[in-house]
C-alpha cells in the first residue's frame, strides 16, 4: 500500500517569527475579513486560538483592550452558556473558549461563574457523558469541554467527576486509544480530548500507556508530519493533538522532535506568516495555534512555554494553581 505522505523541498524554510506576529495582529481586521467571516460560525474559537497564539510569541503582550472581554459578552446567554458570535446559539465549545480567553485576559473573576457552572453541570448526561449544547449530541469532545472548562473556575466538583470518568473509560480501544463514543474508532483529537480530561482528574492510571503510546507514534510519516488516523494524510495541527498527548504519557521521545519541527516550519507562509495545515496550503488562526503550541512543547526558539493538557501558557495555568497530571 503507497503510504500517503507529502514530499517536502530540500530548502528548509527559515522561521519567520516577526511574520507570525503580524499575521496574528491583522486577523479580524480588514485584510482577514473574509477568513472571520468564513470562521464567523467559530469566531469565539478563532479569538482563542489567535490570542493563546500571539500570546506565545509576544512574549505574553496580547491586546488587553476592553473590546475583547465586550465582545466575550455579547455571546454570553442567560443560561450561562457562550454562542461562537452574537445571534448564534450557546454551545459548550465557545464556552470552553470563551473561558480560556478570559483566562489569558486575566478576568475570569468577572464571569457569572455561577450561571457557567450550571450551564455544564445541566449537559452532563446520566452516564456521565456530556452533550455540546440542548440538542444532546453526545462525544468525549464535550467531556473534555465540560472538563477543562470548570477546572478553570475551580468548580470541578459541580459535577459527577466519577462518572464523567467512567464514560471516557468505556470509550477506550484495543488498540489503546479513545473515540468519541463507546466502540467508535480512535482518532487523534479524541484521544487528546480523553487523555486531557483524565490529565485534569488525576486519572491517567486508566490508560494503557505503553499500547496508546505506541499508537500515537505510529502517527508519524517519513515527511516527519503526524497524521490523526492511520492511512491519513499529515496535518500541523495534529503536530498538537497527537504530540501532546505523547507529552502527558511521558513518552513524547517516541517520535523524531526534529523531523516534526522541520515538518510544522514547512507549513508556514513565508509571505503573510502563519501556518497551514500542510506545506502549500493557505494559513489560518487554527494551525497556526496548533503548530506555534507544537514548537513551544520541543521549547522551539522564544516561543513561551505552553501547557500540554489545556493548550494554554503555562504561566496562565500557574497563576491559576492548576496542577493537571502528568506521566514521567
Ligand atoms: C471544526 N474544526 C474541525 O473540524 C477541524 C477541521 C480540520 C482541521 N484540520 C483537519 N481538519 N478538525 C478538528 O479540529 O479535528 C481535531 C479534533 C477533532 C475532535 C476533537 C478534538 C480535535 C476546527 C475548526 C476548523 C474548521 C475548518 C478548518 C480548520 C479549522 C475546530 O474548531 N476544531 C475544534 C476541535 C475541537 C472540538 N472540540 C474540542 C475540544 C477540545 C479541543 C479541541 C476541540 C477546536 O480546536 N476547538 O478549539
Ligand atoms: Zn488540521
Amino acid at each position: 500500500m503507497l503510504q500517503k505522505d507529502v514530499k517536502l523541498d530540500k530548502t528548509c524554510k527559515t522561521w519567520q517569527l516577526e511574520k507570525h506576529i503580524d499575521f496574528l495582529q491583522s486577523f479580524g481586521k480588514e485584510r482577514h475579513q473574509y477568513e472571520s467571516s468564513m470562521m464567523e460560525f467559530l469566531r469565539m474559537s478563532g479569538m482563542y486560538w489567535g490570542l493563546t497564539a500571539l500570546y506565545l510569541i509576544n512574549d505574553g503582550n496580547i491586546p488587553k483592550e476592553d473590546e475583547i472581554f465586550e465582545f466575550i459578552k455579547s455571546c454570553e446567554h442567560s443560561c450561562g452558556g457562550y454562542s461562537p458570535a452574537p445571534g448564534h446559539d450557546p454551545h459548550l465549545l465557545y464556552t470552553l473558549s470563551a473561558v480560556q480567553i478570559s483566562c489569558l485576559l486575566n478576568r475570569e473573576l468577572e464571569l457569572p461563574i455561577e450561571k457557567i457552572v450550571s450551564y455544564v453541570s445541566k449537559l452532563q448526561k446520566d452516564d456521565g457523558s456530556f452533550t455540546g449544547d440542548k440538542w444532546g449530541e453526545v462525544d468525549t469532545r464535550y467531556s473534555f469541554c465540560a472538563l477543562a472548562c470548570l477546572s478553570l473556575l475551580s468548580k470541578l466538583n459541580e459535577i459527577d467527576l466519577a462518572k464523567a470518568i467512567d464514560f471516557i473509560k468505556s470509550c477506550q480501544n484495543f488498540d489503546g486509544g479513545f473515540g468519541s463514543r463507546p466502540g467508535a474508532e480512535s482518532h487523534g483529537g479524541l484521544i487528546y480530548c480523553c487523555v486531557g480530561a483524565l490529565s485534569i482528574a488525576g486519572r491517567l492510571d486508566l490508560v494503557d500507556a505503553d499500547t496508546l503510546g505506541w499508537w500515537l507514534a505510529e502517527r508519524q510519516l517519513p515527511s516527519g508530519g503526524l497524521n490523526g488516523r492511520p492511512e491519513k494524510l499529515p496535518d500541523v495541527c495534529y503536530s498538537w493533538w497527537v504530540f501532546s498527548s505523547l507529552n502527558i504519557l511521558g513518552r513524547d521521545h517516541w517520535i523524531d522532535k526534529d523531523e516534526l519541527k522541520n515538518f510544522i516550519l514547512a507549513s508556514q507562509d513565508t509571505e503573510g506568516g502563519g501556518f497551514s495545515d500542510r506545506p502549500g496550503d493557505e494559513p489560518d488562526p487554527f494551525h497556526t495555534l496548533f503548530g506555534l503550541a507544537a514548537l513551544s512543547l520541543m521549547s522551539y526558539d522564544k516561543i513561551l512555554p505552553i501547557d500540554p493538557t489545556y493548550c494554554m501558557p503555562k504561566s496562565v495555568i500557574s497563576r491559576l494553581g492548576l496542577k493537571p497530571q502528568i506521566l514521567s
